[in-house]
Order: structure tokens, then sequence, then C-alpha cells
């Protein structure tokens, strides 16, 4: 498999604590389900720690900075605390997301290119941490190259609308603009992750996109694991993706 066509999985674990929260007890724990994700092979383990912590607490990403063999990618908002608690850390890679205490899940990309001068600061003090940063924006060409201008290395495009598509030209529409995105990022010198509301049945044309480096995926693999166990949800979307990134 030459480089231009392999493909990583980072494996989102929010939602195992999701059910956890949902009755406050220590069951199931994020901890478990990333190591568990790592064995079956993930290349990474992704974490939202959110404002209203309703789903990964602060335990948790402690506890994995100290356990985790592949490496961490650390989700959060552009907020002082947050700053400081990536400081504290120090995971391998930090996304910067939006957020909101209304949202059901991330709505939209970050508006990097109406703050530039703040999402900088940012980048900066992460970097200088020894991170690598990701923006999680739109496919949008003034969003990328706002990213580029900030110093972030990475990106990371929302596949939202493109997940939440409702006709097949929709999809299809939402999925070229994507891969509009990867070319653009590509040629601005990004490294151009992807991610949000990816599963089973639509992976596998975003993981085709030449040039896309890894796939961030969490809720659907979740999910199947209900059914499937979570080694066999991790192994089996792995594999989906990994076939469809070597096909191209
Ligand atoms: C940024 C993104 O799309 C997800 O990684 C994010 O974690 C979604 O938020 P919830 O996990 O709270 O749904
Ligand atoms: N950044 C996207 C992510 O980590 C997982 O999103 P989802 O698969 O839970 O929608």
């Amino acid at each position: 498999m030459t480089e231009a066509n392999r493909i990583l999985l980072g494996v989102n674990i929010d939602h195992v604590a999701t059910l956890r929260q949902a009755r406050g007890t220590r069951y199931p724990d994020p901890v478990k389900a990333a190591l568990d994700a790592e064995e079956a092979g993930a290349d990474g383990i992704t974490v939202h720690l959110r404002e209203d912590r309703r789903h990964i607490q602060d335990r948790d990403v402690r506890v994995l900075a100290d356990v985790l063999q592949t490496r961490m990618n650390f989700e959060m908002g552009v907020t002082d605390f947050m700053l400081g608690f990536a400081e504290q850390i120090r995971p391998a890679h930090v996304c910067l997301v939006p957020e909101t205490r209304q949202e059901l899940t991330t709505e939209g990309g970050l508006d990097v290119a109406g703050q530039e001068a703040r999402i900088a600061a940012a980048v900066e003090r992460l970097t200088l941490a020894g991170c690598e940063v990701s923006l999680f924006i739109d496919a949008e060409e003034r969003q990328i190259e706002a990213a580029m201008r900030v110093g972030a290395p990475a990106i990371e495009l929302h596949t939202g609308r493109y997940a939440d598509a409702h006709t097949a030209d929709e999809a299809a529409h939402e999925l070229s603009r994507i891969r509009d995105g990867v070319i653009c990022g590509l040629n601005h010198g990004l490294i151009v992750n992807a991610g949000h509301g990816l599963h089973y049945h639509n992976a596998e044309a975003v993981a085709a996109i030449p040039g896309i480096n890894e796939l961030n995926i969490g809720h659907a693999i979740v999910s199947h694991a209900l059914f499937v166990g979570f080694k066999q949800a991790v192994a089996e979307m792995k594999a989906l993706i990994v076939a469809a990134a070597y096909r191209g």
C-alpha cells in the first residue's frame, strides 16, 4: 500500500461515556473502550471534553493520557480553561472545535476566518506545548486558507452535511465539497482529516478520497458495538476504510 492510499482511523469514545453518564455509574468505562479500540486496530483515540461535561470527564482524559498506546486526539473548545488543561495533559493531537451548550452535537465548523488572531494565538500556545493542532472546519476554501494562515498543520473537514443528506444528489454534492476541500487543503500544505456522522454505509466514499489522512468516527462505532462488541465494531470500520482507500 502506497502512502497515497493509506488511511488512519481515530475512534471517538465520547458516547461510551454518554451511556455511563446516563446513570452516573462507573461503567461503561471509556478508558476500557479506548484500550479495546487500540487492540482492534484504532490508530488513535479521540475524546471531546465538552464545557458541559455531558459525556467525557476530566478524569477520563487524565487516565487516557497515562495509558493509551497509540495517541490522543483531544477535542476542545477555544477557552482559557481548555487551553490550560491541554497544556497540562499535552496530548499528541488537539482539535479545536466550535461548541455551544444548546447543541445536540457539533453543528458546524469552527469559524477560523472570522477570528484569525484568536485562533492563531491558541494554535501557537498548543504548538509550544508539543501538540499537533487541527482545526475542525467546514469544507470551505476561505476556512481552509485561514487555517493555513493561523499556522495549523492540520484540518479536519466536517462531514456532517454529507452524513445528514436526505437525497443521493445532496449526498453527492456534499461529498464533492469534501473532495474539493481535501484538494484545497493538500494544495495549502495541510494534513487533511475528516469526521462527524460517518458510519458503515457512508464512510467508504470519504475514505476513498485520495490524500485524506484520517477519519475520526465515534457515534456509529459505539452504536454498532452494542450488537457486535466494541473490538469487532472497530475492526470492521478499520477494514472497511482501509479497503476503500486502497481501491481509491
Ligand atoms: C467535532 C465532532 O464532530 C465530534 O468529534 C464531536 O465530539 C461531536 O460532539 P459529540 O461527541 O458530543 O456528539
Ligand atoms: N470529529 C469527529 C469525531 O470525532 C467523531 O464524530 P462522530 O462519528 O461521533 O459523529
